[in-house]
């Protein structure tokens, strides 16, 4: 009797984020090889399920594209099959799954994305999940691929500010992306030694900051202050470039950087330049470290998909890869927390993040 070849749909959706592609090679060469699976790239995300585009994926497809940047599948970060132009189209999405014969869909993304993913695997599809994102701020895992090339690059920004900023004795801010979570200015500042660190968890006192970065000109002469897009002085408003409509959440965040230097020229007597990074942070080709990881995440995504272990989600937790439930990620988003290691060692290095009550934590925590 003849077994049927198993069929396998891959998707990117969400923001792009380096080690996509290691991703997708990982997971299809494995499925390939140990599985002799058939592959099916689905293109731009969930849109190309909603408007029907797939490719079929072979072996050279995804040979030689481990240090490439973007993802050759294509991606998107408004197409929602509960919300397509306004129309809950998730029938028609799962019509089109099951005509396309698969046996399971390998879905790589982010928090919007898994929860997207998750709602389509209650209709019947099944799903393993792959965590991606520069932002880090997926529920369930300790780390996504992407952050730590975009941490890689916003500490390289870092270093080349702090000599142009050391040699006009300025103080220098830096904005980063992350939306609601404060993983990469926290990361990236800590390894860029940053004086000042603003994130979205805890809303600063612009008083607090003026007050670092004047005592820094005395004594330095110059400073660094990294802020993520998505912090806000308390009392103050979220900064928004601009607003999309769609699916999810319409609100892209940036700009801060300038509202910060705005409000600190206020309070002291300095030169202040602002610079947002942008999309920098999350082009190119990924870090050793992402490319690695994300590699392991494929192969690990395909172990599950060849044991029909569906409606999971890769994770690593305490330096394992393991497992969890789509369930456990969707509809969450981890941010930085007042028991973060990191943010104790930042805070113990006397790092500023313009919150007095943080400061108080360090002193309960030195008693
Ligand atoms: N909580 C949510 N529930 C359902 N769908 C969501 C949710 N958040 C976002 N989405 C959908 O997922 C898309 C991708 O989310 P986004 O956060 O941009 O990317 P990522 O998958 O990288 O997190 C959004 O545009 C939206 O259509
Ligand atoms: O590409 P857009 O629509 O401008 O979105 C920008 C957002 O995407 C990100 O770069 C990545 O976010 P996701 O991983 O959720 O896609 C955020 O850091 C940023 O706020
Ligand atoms: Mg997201």
């Amino acid at each position: 009797m003849q077994t049927k070849t198993l069929r396998i749909g891959v998707l990117t959706g969400g923001g792009d984020c380096p080690g996509l592609n290691a991703a997708i090679r990982a997971v299809s060469k494995s499925l390939m090889i140990n599985c002799c699976a058939e592959i099916i790239g689905i293109q731009d995300g969930f849109l190309g399920l909603i408007e029907r585009r797939v490719k079929p994926l072979n072996y050279e497809d995804c040979s030689g594209i481990l240090s490439q940047g973007g993802t050759i599948l294509g991606t998107h970060n408004s197409a929602s099959p509960f919300n397509y132009k306004g129309v809950d189209v998730s029938d028609k999405v799962l019509d089109y799954y099951q005509s396309l014969e698969l046996d399971g869909l390998v879905v790589i993304g982010g928090d919007g994305t898994l929860s997207i993913a998750y709602e389509m695997s209650k209709l019947g599809m099944n799903i393993v999940g792959i965590p991606k994102t520069i932002d880090n701020d997926l529920m369930g895992t300790d780390r996504t691929f992407g952050f730590d090339t975009a941490i890689s690059i916003v500490t390289d920004a870092l270093d080349r500010l702090r000599t142009t900023g050391q040699s006009h004795k300025r103080v220098m801010i830096l904005e980063t992306m992350g939306r609601y979570a404060g993983w990469i200015a926290l990361h990236a500042g800590i390894a860029g030694g940053a004086d000042v660190i603003l994130i979205p968890e805890f809303d600063y006192d612009i008083d607090e900051v003026a007050k670092a970065c004047q005592s820094r000109m005395g004594d330095q002469h110059y400073s660094i202050v990294v802020i993520a897009e998505g912090a806000k002085p308390i009392g103050g408003q979220l900064t928004i470039r601009e607003t999309k409509d769609g699916g999810g959440d319409p609100i892209r965040l940036g700009g801060v950087a300038n509202v910060l230097k705005l409000q600190l020229e206020q309070k002291i007597d300095a030169e202040i330049r602002a610079t947002t990074l942008g999309y920098i942070q999350r082009g190119g080709s990924p870090t050793a470290f992402d490319r690695v990881f994300a590699t392991s995440l494929g192969c690990y995504a395909a172990s599950l998909v060849a044991n029909k272990q569906f409606g999971k989600v890769v994770v690593l937790q305490d330096g394992q890869l393991c497992s969890t439930s789509l369930k456990e990620v969707a509809h969450k988003s981890r941010i930085v927390t007042n028991e973060d290691s990191e943010l104790a060692s930042a805070l113990s290095m006397g790092i500023c993040f313009g919150n007095p009550d943080l400061a108080t934590k360090l002193h309960s925590l030195n008693k």
